[in-house]
């Protein structure tokens, strides 16, 4: 099995509605996103000859994904009185709304799914919220 391994970031806030701890105030991470993939075979031919994909495809493709979610602030759908939103919308904040908690695991689940979509065969997607939490999905259920 080959495998292929890139990885980009995005620098967002997010709070977590109904976390006991500080993690229910809006702060922010530089959240890492390390994406695996994998193919038995290799392209024969063509300027991919001997490569999965080109790491510059795979890359483009992430970053397209990670600037989705860059330098805005990640709100789960529902956690944020809709006057709430509107007004910060207003004033001209970049406001992204999302149909899930915005843990690093729902991450790593999202992120898999969007590249699966675009026709890769994933291995795994990891989210490090810092060097030390990461999550990690894996889609082989
Ligand atoms: N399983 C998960 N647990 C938590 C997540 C998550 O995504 N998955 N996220 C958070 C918060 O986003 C929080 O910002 C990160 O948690 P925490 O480790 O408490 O934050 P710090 O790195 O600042 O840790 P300190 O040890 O307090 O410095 C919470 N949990
Ligand atoms: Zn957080």
């Amino acid at each position: 099995m080959y495998m292929l391994k890139v990885e980009n970031s995005f620098d967002s806030a997010h709070f977590l509605a109904g976390h006991p701890g500080k993690c229910r105030n809006i702060h922010g991470h530089s959240w890492r996103v390390v994406v695996e993939i994998e193919s038995e075979t290799l392209a024969d031919e063509g300027e991919a000859r001997g490569m999965i994909v080109d790491f510059s495809q795979l890359k483009a493709d992430l970053k397209q994904l990670t600037d989705d979610y860059d330098h805005a602030l990640l709100v789960e759908d529902g956690t944020l009185r809709k006057s709430t939103l509107e007004h910060l919308i207003q004033d001209g904040f970049r406001v992204i709304e999302v149909p899930f908690r915005t843990t690093a695991e729902n991450f790593a689940r999202c992120f898999y799914e969007a590249l699966t979509g675009k026709g890769y065969q994933m291995t795994r997607v990891s989210v490090f919220e810092t060097p030390a939490n990461c999550a990690v999905y894996e889609g082989r259920w």
